[in-house]
């Protein structure tokens, strides 16, 4: 789909109300799986997966980590929550276009999910941010969305949404205020969860270190691939978002380049240089913390979700 085609809502919401069970089809509480992330759904309850060939305006994830379904279920004590969770995700370097990228968080919206926990893979900018902290998320810093690559470019989806959509309250506090009291009920460590700004790049390449210095400058936390067009057409259709940024890997900012002049100098000298293996990320790194992590996420998540039906503003 691109800007301004029609979107298929009411044929993809024919195809919900025909896999999924009527207990399960109007979930409250959405939730997007990132990379490695997908086990966030498994201990749902009655669980139904639909694959997204199945639902007309749903493109194929093609990124390792990232399963093509939506998980219907139930979540929680007792009756349980209804939740649905897109299992893997659609990143705009895959070559989708901004209306493909954000449909499912339309559809989300649609079947009437009110609230939408959104996680992620990223790189940390900031020393004292750890691989393996999770960072939740009070503010971003999109590059593409201030040079006009921006998820709501073109005609307006619905009259009822705004043109000019202000993002200044993008990232819900009383959702946030439920992480940290989850975290304090699961007796976590301090250091395990922090707050931090989120810097949105278009991938798929990483970061260079001079990349990786700027975004540190303009005040970014962490960096990665996704997220930031779900949190814009998620705010669009109204909904309370949290976001959670699982750190997976440092991103490479040396204090000094490697200077191939000294080398040389060094080793005409009879002194050669003796040099660091240089660091290099990679998305099986990536993958891996997010099998490592996957659990402490998990639970945090499914405490967060039992909890959101005892705060009246995010009914
Ligand atoms: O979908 P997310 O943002 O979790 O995935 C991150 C960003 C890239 O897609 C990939 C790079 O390793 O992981
Ligand atoms: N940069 C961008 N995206 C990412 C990274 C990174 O270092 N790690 C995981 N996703």
């Amino acid at each position: 789909m691109t800007a301004g085609t029609a979107l298929p809502f009411a044929e993809t919401l024919e195809a919900v109300r025909a896999l999924v069970p009527t207990k399960l089809r109007n979930p409250r509480i959405g939730i997007v799986c990132g990379s490695g992330l997908s086990g966030l759904a498994e201990s749902f309850r009655e669980t139904v997966l639909v694959p997204y060939e199945k639902l007309p305006g749903f493109a194929k994830s093609t990124v390792p980590g990232h399963k093509s379904s939506l998980a219907f279920g139930l979540t929680g004590k007792g009756e349980g929550v209804s939740v649905v969770a897109m299992l893997g995700r659609f990143h705009p370097y895959e070559g989708h276009a901004f209306p493909t990228v954000v449909y499912p968080i339309r559809i989300m919206a649609r079947l009437g999910v009110k609230n939408i926990i959104i996680t992620n893979a990223a790189g940390s900018l900031n020393p004292n941010i750890p691989v393996g902290t999770i960072v939740v998320i009070q503010d971003h810093l999109a590059l593409p969305n201030l040079t006009c690559m921006n998820p709501l470019l073109g005609p307006s989806t619905s009259p009822e949404h705004p043109r000019f959509l202000p993002l200044s309250d993008a990232y819900s506090p009383a959702l946030r205020r439920l992480l940290f009291l989850s975290a304090h009920h699961l007796a976590l460590d301090r250091s395990a969860l922090t707050e931090g700004t989120y810097a949105w790049v278009g991938g798929p390449t990483y970061e260079t270190p001079a990349e990786g210095r700027l975004l540190r400058l303009a005040g970014a936390d962490v960096v990665g691939m996704s997220t930031v067009p779900e949190v814009v057409v998620a705010r669009e259709e109204g909904l309370n978002i949290m976001v959670m940024s699982l750190v997976t890997n440092f991103v490479v900012i040396p204090d000094r380049y490697r200077s191939i002049r000294e080398e040389v100098e060094a080793e005409l000298a009879g002194n050669p240089i003796q040099l660091e293996q240089a660091q290099v990320v990679s998305h099986e790194e990536v993958l891996e913390v997010g099998r490592e992590k996957a659990e402490l996420m998990k639970k945090l998540v499914e405490s967060v979700v039992e909890r959101i039906p005892t705060v009246p503003e995010l009914q």
